[in-house]
């Protein structure tokens, strides 16, 4: 069936995976530099963190901004914008000789990084039936972890033979070979010369889509008043700060409750991060699976988000654990599930509204997230110097666990009050 169809569009979903990749590698890569920096610029926690908050600041804004931009000019221009943008912020940032100028730099970074998200799942909606784009989605979106193994592996070996300017211009100058093999392959597959018209046909096999126009350009502000936008809001905004924690504190929690020696690779993180990318691909097609099985696509996301809700719950133990390994698990399958829920919530954008809508809808979302991903912190930091003070750090640990067990569980309850047959929006 794959072969009679076709299959470009997993070219296209490479292309994604890459990008996504890229991204994280150019977040994560000052993280790595860090000690380095400190010392160079005399920089004290507050101004890493100042830099860290950059950062997350210009993402939340970016994600809004390219995801309307992104809409109105298309997959292909504001992909290639954003990659453009966030790779010379990258590599610039080896040009930086003061605190400021790396501040300026990273939120550079930020500002252009908003649009991987919006134009990735834009682009999936374009080329995917509903039914396989949660598992596309999956897929590229596992880059992300990837990016976050390939760094601490990378980095450092940069940084020993070049420094740390090369370490900015290496990873930022990846993204510029993204951009050449994005414009060499990308269009729309309706005008793509490598799409078969069977696999055209299956791409656009959606029938509620059929009938979708794009002569009425879609009014930003109107989403705003659509309970479906509020659904992945709020589906958005209460788990994706547990993905920034994981990604953060899970070092330190190993290193302050189980004495993990951070100075040397950690198979434990390497774990985690590895069940995350089997927690993508596999999430993305347990939805896609039920679908098949003639499940109606709202009633497959919904079980599926639902499990990998559910699935999370375990960390709430993590505070009975005597050993790191038994931590490595409950943490490992709720990274997983996280991942898993992710490529499903992502897709219910394109689910619920058109495609012009679709990059929109993912940026405002996509910045409840990240502005949740600032809050949380805020949150887990005065949590734990509070239990830090009072001689027991791994309270304030559990506490914080608790909380991660029950955001998917309260997400998925407001996603179903605001769209609980996820129908699909007229624009
Ligand atoms: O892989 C990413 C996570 O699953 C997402 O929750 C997160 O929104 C995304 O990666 C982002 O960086 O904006």
């Amino acid at each position: 069936m794959e072969k009679k169809v076709g299959s470009y569009r997993w070219v296209i979903v490479a292309l994604l995976f890459f990008a996504t990749t890229i991204s994280y590698l150019d977040r994560q890569v000052i993280a790595l530099l860090k000690p380095t920096l400190e010392k160079e610029f005399d920089w004290n926690e507050k101004d890493y963190s100042n830099l860290v908050m950059a950062f997350q600041a210009a993402y939340a804004i970016g994600l809004v901004l390219s995801g309307s931009i992104i809409d109105k000019i298309g997959t292909k221009l504001g992909y290639l914008v954003a990659v453009i943008w966030w790779s010379a912020a990258g590599v610039l940032t080896a040009a930086a000789t003061s605190t400021f100028g790396f501040g300026a730099f990273r939120a550079l970074l930020g500002l252009g990084e908003g649009g991987n998200f919006p134009a990735a799942i834009k682009s999936v909606a374009e080329w995917f039936p509903k039914k396989e784009r949660a598992l596309a989605t999956g897929i590229f979106n596992s880059g992300a972890n990837i990016g976050a193994v390939v760094a601490p592996l990378m980095v450092p070996w940069i940084l020993a033979v070049w420094g740390w300017q090369v370490a900015f211009m290496v990873t930022g100058g990846v993204g510029f070979i993204w951009v050449i093999f994005w414009v060499m392959s990308y269009d729309k597959p309706t005008t793509h010369k490598s799409v078969t018209p069977e696999e055209l046909a299956y791409i656009q096999s959606d029938e509620d889509e059929v009938a979708e126009s794009d002569e009425k350009p879609v009014k930003w502000a109107q989403l705003f008043g659509i309970r479906q936008t509020w659904a992945f809001v709020f589906g958005k905004m209460l788990t994706d700060p547990i993905w920034w924690f994981f990604l953060y504190w899970l070092p330190s929690y190993f290193a302050e409750t189980f004495q993990l020696d951070l100075k040397k690779p950690s198979l434990e993180l390497i774990i985690v991060y590895t069940a995350t990318t089997i927690g993508s691909i596999g999430g993305g097609y347990v939805s896609g699976f039920l679908i098949n099985k003639g499940w109606p696509v709202f009633k497959a996301r919904k079980i599926a988000m639902l499990s990998f809700a559910l699935a999370v719950v375990p960390i709430m133990a993590a505070q009975y654990c005597s050993n790191i390994w038994q931590a490595v698990v409950l943490i490992s399958i709720a990274a997983a599930a996280h991942q898993a829920w992710s490529a499903n919530i992502f897709t219910t954008a394109s689910d619920m509204f058109p495609k012009k809508a679709v990059s929109s809808v993912v940026g405002i979302g996509g910045m409840a997230g990240s502005v949740g991903g600032i809050l949380f912190p805020l949150m887990v930091g005065t949590i734990l110097d509070s239990y830090k003070e009072a001689g027991n750090i791994t309270a304030g640990y559990n506490i914080i666990f608790i909380v991660c067990g029950f955001a998917y569980l309260l997400a998925w309850g407001l996603m179903h009050l605001f769209a609980p047959k996820m129908e699909k929006v007229e624009l």
